[in-house]
């Protein structure tokens, strides 16, 4: 079989603010098919990072290299809209292309919103809102789907739910998906890769290679105050859980 197409990549990427270094030789890159994720704590560079791969922002010093021809999908972590502009969904996203309405529903219905199509956006939910701004993102028939804490103002469930959309799309369409997470945990699921980042890249791997690294560890706790750990259930089955908030009491060990 092929490799898997190259989508977009940095090379020893040097990013200062000042006299700040904020991202220190940096490689990174996606391919089609796969879901990366970028973690770390507040400041650590990630959306400097996502817009230096998407050309939004050169770097200092390193390379930036995206294949001609390759379509992108941006959510960013920001949304600036008007609040006092009455916008409906249908009007915000023919701000970004000229679809009618057959065509619109039909995106939104890929993200399961198609029935957001005439309420206010100021009306939606936090999880309403990061779908319209993924449909908004597939109008384009993006390759590399970039985004920016997609899972932002949602609950738990919410969560959960947006990370199997996401994953959904990737196996529907074949794109490649850079996201970033605060989330140290249920991201994981969805995640092909992982990199933790601050500043440096403190370690990458696979979700479950990354989860035993001293550095990835010592992010978490530093953010949570809990280490993660795996349960090991007696039928061969196994559960994330973090140290502290322990309720299974037997029948597992930390790993
Ligand atoms: N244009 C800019 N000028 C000066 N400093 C900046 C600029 N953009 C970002 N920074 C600083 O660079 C650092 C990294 O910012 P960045 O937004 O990339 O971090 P992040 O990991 O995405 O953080 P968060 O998780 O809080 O969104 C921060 O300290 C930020 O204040």
């Amino acid at each position: 079989m092929a490799d898997p197409q190259l989508l977009a990549e940095v090379r020893g990427v040097t990013v200062r603010f000042g006299n700040r270094t904020v991202l220190d030789n940096i490689d990174l890159a996606v391919h089609e098919r796969e879901i990366v994720t970028l973690i770390g704590p507040n400041g650590a560079g990630k959306s400097t990072l996502v817009r230096i791969m998407l050309g939004l922002h050169q770097p200092g010093a390193g390379r930036v290299r995206r294949p001609r021809g390759v379509t992108v999908g941006y959510v960013p972590q920001r949304l600036n809209v008007d609040p006092v502009l009455p916008l409906t969904v249908r009007r915000f996203l023919s701000l970004y292309s000229r679809m009618d309405r057959q065509q619109m529903i039909r995106a939104l219905g890929d993200v399961d919103a198609q029935a957001l199509l005439e309420v206010s956006l100021h009306n939606l939910s936090g999880g309403e809102l990061q779908r319209v701004l993924l449909a908004r993102a597939l109008l384009r028939q993006p390759q590399l789907l970039v985004l920016d804490e997609p899972v932002q103002g949602v609950d738990v469930n919410g969560q959960t739910e947006l990370y199997e959309l996401i994953a959904g799309l990737r196996d529907q369409r074949g794109c490649g998906v850079l996201m970033v997470s605060h989330d140290l945990h249920l991201v994981m699921a969805r995640t092909d890769r992982v990199f933790c980042l601050d500043q440096q890249m403190c370690c990458t791997g696979r979700p479950e290679q990354v989860r035993g690294e001293p550095a990835f560890r010592a992010m978490f706790r530093n953010q949570t105050g809990l280490v993660p750990y795996t349960h090991h259930h007696e039928d061969g089955s196994e559960s994330e859980g973090w140290c502290g908030q322990c309720r299974e009491g037997k029948n597992h060990h930390h790993a």
